[in-house]
């Protein structure tokens, strides 16, 4: 069971699956041998939460890829952190750049979002990141504030929180952020929380990459002091190498 460990690797399974593939992928994860101190997510789409949830091992977790602003009622298509919890999910991605720059939701909508979860007892994978533009023109490190003071200005707390750190053109781009790019980042967004939030905030959130990780380039990134872990997506659709990258970061 996750539970607080020093690391944690979530899979975001995006939309991506069948039944049989999901299944698949589970008989991967249930045999895997999985290292004790790395806390284990896995987000699969909506329609499969269940099927995996009665399934996989309770090593490791499920987590929602979104929730709905409030409680349930006339939304349609959405789905509510109540109808989450009561098919045994326990985390919710927010602000995935995905949903910030192909669906159009703003940083604001995102910490709400984030803050109605962990009221009702879900815990948040917040994410972070700059698009190649952004970064090109010197504006990574505000880009990424930016981001995180919506976070801090809508949710009563951090203890429940992971930070990804996903820059957006190493998503799904195969062009991995470098060990020292991803670590100036970590470092900054770490010096951020000490400065805006508390001290001991910076030193217990885990903050993760995000980005074209995989089997062969985890372990690399996984040395820098402020790297706590991954938020893998395509590699988290192979469960050998999913569970190598969850190994990689102890
Ligand atoms: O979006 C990602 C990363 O995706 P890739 O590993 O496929 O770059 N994680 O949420």
């Amino acid at each position: 069971m996750a539970g607080t460990g020093k690391f944690f690797v979530g899979g975001n399974w995006k939309c991506n699956g069948t039944k049989d593939s999901i299944s698949k992928l589970v008989t991967e994860l249930n045999s895997a041998k999985l290292e004790d101190d790395v806390d284990i997510v896995v987000a699969p789409p909506f329609v499969y939460i269940d099927q995996v949830k009665s399934s996989l091992t309770d090593r490791i977790e499920i987590s929602a890829q979104n929730a709905w602003v409030g409680k349930g009622g006339a939304f349609t298509g959405e789905i509510s952190v109540e109808q989450l919890k009561d098919i045994g999910c326990k985390w919710v991605i927010h602000g995935h750049s995905e949903r910030r720059h192909v669906i159009g939701e703003d940083s604001q909508f995102i910490g709400k979002k984030s803050a109605y979860a962990l009221t009702q007892g879900l815990k948040v994978i917040a994410c972070i990141g700059e698009k190649l533009e952004e970064r090109e023109a010197g504006k990574t490190f505000d880009v990424c504030y930016e981001q995180l003071k919506a976070f801090a200005d809508n949710m009563p707390s951090w203890d429940d929180v992971v930070i990804a750190y996903e820059p957006v053109w190493a998503i799904g781009t195969g062009k991995v952020a470098s060990p020292q790019q991803a670590q100036e980042v970590h470092v900054a967004v770490r010096e951020w929380l000490s400065k805006n939030v508390s001290a001991e905030v910076a030193s217990q959130t885990r903050i993760i990459y995000g980005g074209s990780v995989n089997g062969g380039n985890s372990a690399e990134l996984a040395k820098q002091e402020d790297i706590d872990g991954f938020l893998v997506g395509g590699a988290s659709l192979k469960g050998p190498e999913f569970a190598s990258i969850c190994n990689s970061v102890t």
